[in-house]
C-alpha cells in the first residue's frame, strides 16, 4: 500500500538576522516560500501544510495562487516547536491516516522535490523511521519522521526543533547525503553567497553590487588624471595669485591720483622679479599678469588714457573704481585653504586649476586593472583573410572602446582557443594580474562552452549564471576574493549590452565616478512585441522627444547598434509595447 506523506514547511519566523522576511527573498525568479511550496506539492500524493507566523499579510499574499494548506501559528515567537505542532496538527486534521511527515524549512533554496523523494525512498528502502539530510559531516533539515514519532514531535516545547527527536532515536535514523542542503539563508551574506541561476535583471545588479571591492587609490601625475575622481582634499600650499596682479595691459596708479596728470616712471612686464614701489603722483606701465607695484591699488586700461609725448598720462575713465583690473593676492585660492574637495571628477578645467595652484600629482580613485580573455577557435585577427568557418575577432575592439569611455585606457587582452587547459592557464594568470577579468564567449551550454566550468576549477565562486534578459541571457558572474570575473556572452550585441548594464556600473562604483548611462522615461514611436519572461533591451534611437526601436535586434548583429544611442527597456512581464507607449530607456551617449 502506498504510504501517505505529509510535508510541513516552517515559514513562521521573523528572520531576525536578515532584517527582512526571508520567506519572501527571491531565488531564481520566485520567492523562497513559493518555490519550496511548489516543490513540495510536486512530490506525488504529498499533503503540504505551510506554517506562517510573522509577516502574515505579505506571506499570505505570496501564497495566494498556491494550493498548499496555510496555517497560522500565533505563538511563533515562542519557538520553532510551536510551528511544528501547528503544522503537524493541521496535516492530521485533514489527513488523519498520514504515515509520515517531512519537516522542512523554507530557506534552503537547493532543497527540492528530488530531495523530498530521496528521503521517502530511503525511508522505504531502509525501513528506518527517521531520515535526515546530511552535508559535510553534519545533518539537519529536511527530516522525515515516521508516524510513530508524531507524538514526540507534538510534545516539543519552546525553542526545541525536530532535531531533538531525531537525536533521541538515533538507532532508527539514517542520513540522506546532500551537499547543497548546506546553503541556507540567515544573513544577507548567505543570500548573496548562493550560486544563483537564471535571475532577474535587478537581482543580478544587486549581487554584483554586493561583491564590489572598496575603491582603491593611486597617485597619478596630473597629465594622466583626466576623468578620474579625486581621492584627497587638496590644500593650497600658497596663495594664487601669489601677489596682487594686473589683469590688463595699462597703467598702475593710486586711485586717489585718477584726476591728475601722472608721469610714467617705470615699466613692469609679466615675469618681472624685481618688486617696484609706486609713490603718490606716479604711474607705471604694466602688462597683463604682471605684479602690481607696492603703493598702487588700481590699473587703468591703456585704451582709457591720453599719453603725452613727455610720457605722462591723463586718465579718461569716468567709471574707474578703486581696485579695478587688479586680481587681489589669494583671490583664486588662499594659502592653507581647501583648493579642491575629495570626490571631484577631474575634468580638463579641474586639471588646469590644480596645475595653476602648483599641484604636480594627485591621489585618485584607482581604475581597476582589467584583462580581457577572448575565447573561441573560430576567431581570427582582423587583417588576416578569413577561412571557412572563421570570423573576425571583434569583441575586443568594442569592449576596449567601451572601457576607454569609462576611463580605462590600458587593457590586456588574450585570445585562447576552445581548450580547457589553455583557458585555465590564461585565467589563472589573469587573476594574478588583474582586478577584473572579462571572459568573452563560451558561457552558454554548447559542448565547447568551457568558461563557466573552467572558472569554477580556478576557484572562482559562481555568484550567478544566466539572467532573465535578452540579449545576454547566459551572462556569468563570479568572484575570487576581491577579484571580479564576468563571463560575457560571445554574440557581439550581447557582450556590449552586458558591458553597459553590468560592467560599466561596477567600474563606476569602483572608481567613484558618476553614472555615465542615464535612464529616462519617453514614448516609443513603434510597437514591439515580445513574450513575457525576459527583460528585453532593444537597440534604439532617441531624438530628444521619442524613441525608435531599430531593426536588426538579433544579438549577432551590430549594424543597428552602431546607429543606436540608447537601449529601450521592455520589462520581464510585459508583452512588449504599442506605438506611443511610455517606456524607459538607458541613454548610452
Ligand atoms: N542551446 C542553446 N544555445 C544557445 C543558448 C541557449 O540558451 N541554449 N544561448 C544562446 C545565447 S542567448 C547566446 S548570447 C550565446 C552565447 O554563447 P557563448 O557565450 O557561449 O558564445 P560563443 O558560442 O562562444 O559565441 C557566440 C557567437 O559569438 C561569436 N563570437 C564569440 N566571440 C567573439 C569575438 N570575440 N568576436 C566576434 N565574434 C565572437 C561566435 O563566433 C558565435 O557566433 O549562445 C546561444 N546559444
Ligand atoms: O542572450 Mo543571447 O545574447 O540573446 O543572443
Amino acid at each position: 500500500m502506498i504510504k501517505q506523506t505529509g510535508i510541513v514547511i516552517l515559514a513562521a519566523g521573523n528572520s531576525s538576522r536578515l532584517g527582512l522576511p526571508k520567506q519572501l527573498l527571491e531565488f531564481e525568479g520566485e520567492t523562497l516560500l513559493k518555490r519550496i511550496s511548489r516543490e513540495a506539492l510536486a512530490v506525488p500524493d504529498a499533503k503540504v501544510s505551510v506554517v506562517i507566523g510573522a509577516y502574515p499579510d505579505p506571506i499570505n499574499s505570496a501564497l495566494k495562487d498556491s494550493t498548499v494548506s496555510v496555517v497560522s501559528n500565533p505563538h511563533w515567537a515562542t519557538g520553532m516547536s510551536t510551528s511544528i505542532v501547528v503544522g503537524l496538527r493541521d496535516l492530521l486534521k485533514h489527513h488523519p491516516h498520514l504515515d509520515r511527515c517531512i519537516i522542512s524549512l523554507c530557506d534552503q533554496p537547493f532543497v527540492d522535490r528530488h530531495v523530498f523523494q530521496q528521503l521517502i525512498q530511503l525511508a522505504d528502502s531502509t525501513d528506518k523511521g527517521i531520515v535526515a539530510t546530511g552535508f559535510s559531516g553534519i545533518w539537519g533539515a529536511p527530516v522525515l519522521f515516521d508516524r510513530k514519532y508524531f507524538e514526540h514531535l507534538m510534545c516539543l516545547e519552546g525553542q526545541q526543533g525536530a532535531k531533538k527527536v531525531a537525536e533521541q532515536f538515533s538507532e532508527d535514523r539514517v542520513i540522506f547525503s546532500y551537499e547543497d542542503a548546506k546553503y541556507d539563508i540567515d544573513t544577507q551574506d548567505d543570500y548573496f553567497n548562493l550560486p544563483h541561476q537564471f535571475i532577474r535583471v535587478q537581482q543580478a545588479k544587486d549581487i554584483i553590487h554586493h561583491y564590489l571591492p572598496a575603491p582603491k587609490q593611486i597617485r597619478l601625475p596630473l597629465e594622466e588624471a583626466l576623468g578620474y575622481t579625486l581621492a584627497q582634499t587638496v590644500i593650497a600650499k600658497q596663495s594664487i595669485p601669489a601677489f596682487p596682479q594686473s589683469s590688463m595691459d595699462g597703467y598702475a596708479i593710486r586711485y586717489s591720483d585718477k584726476e591728475r596728470e601722472l608721469p610714467v616712471v617705470d615699466k613692469i612686464p609679466a615675469g618681472t622679479t624685481v618688486e617696484k614701489i609706486l609713490t603718490e603722483g606716479q604711474a607705471m606701465r604694466i602688462y597683463t599678469g604682471a605684479p602690481l607695484p607696492q603703493g598702487a591699488d588700481t590699473v587703468v586700461m591703456q585704451e582709457k588714457v591720453d599719453l603725452s609725448d613727455a610720457d605722462t598720462i591723463q586718465i579718461r575713465d569716468e567709471a574707474l573704481q578703486l581696485g579695478d583690473n587688479v586680481r587681489p593676492e589669494g583671490s583664486e585660492v588662499r594659502a592653507e585653504s581647501i583648493a579642491m574637495l575629495t570626490g571631484t571628477t577631474l575634468t580638463p578645467a579641474a586639471i588646469g586649476y590644480l596645475a595653476g595652484i602648483g599641484c604636480r600629482d594627485v591621489l585618485v580613485t584607482a581604475p581597476p586593472r582589467i584583462q580581457l580573455i577572448l575565447t573561441g577557435d573560430e576567431l581570427k585577427p582582423i587583417g588576416t583573410t578569413l577561412g571557412y568557418g572563421e570570423v573576425y575577432e571583434s569583441n575586443s575592439y568594442q569592449l576596449k572602446a567601451a572601457l576607454r569611455q569609462q576611463g580605462i585606457l590600458h587593457v590586456e587582452s588574450r585570445h585562447v582557443p576552445d581548450d580547457r587547459s589553455q583557458l585555465r592557464a590564461t585565467l589563472e594568470n589573469a587573476l594574478d594580474e588583474a582586478d577584473i577579468v572579462l571572459l568573452v564567449g563560451g558561457v552558454s551550454v554548447g559542448d565547447y562552452d568551457y568558461v563557466v566550468d573552467v572558472a569554477k576549477t580556478c576557484g572562482i565562486k559562481q555568484r550567478f549564471h544566466r539572467i532573465r534578459q535578452k540579449p545576454g541571457k547566459p551572462l556569468f558572474f563570479g568572484t575570487q576574493n576581491e577579484k571580479l570575473v564576468f563571463g560575457l556572452p560571445g554574440n557581439p550585441s550581447s557582450a556590449l549590452t552586458c558591458f553597459y548594464l553590468y560592467v560599466a556600473p561596477a567600474l563606476e562604483r569602483m572608481m567613484e565616478l558618476p553614472q555615465r548611462i542615464r535612464s529616462i522615461k519617453t514614448h516609443t514611436t513603434h510597437a514591439y512585441s515580445k513574450k513575457p519572461g525576459l527583460t528585453h533591451f532593444l537597440k534604439a534611437r532617441y531624438d530628444g522627444h521619442a524613441v525608435e526601436p531599430l531593426h536588426a535586434q538579433e544579438s549577432y548583429r551590430l549594424q543597428s547598434y552602431a546607429q543606436a544611442n540608447c537601449l529601450l527597456i521592455l520589462e520581464e512581464d510585459s508583452n512588449g509595447c504599442a506605438a506611443g507607449d511610455e517606456v524607459y530607456i538607458h541613454l548610452l551617449t
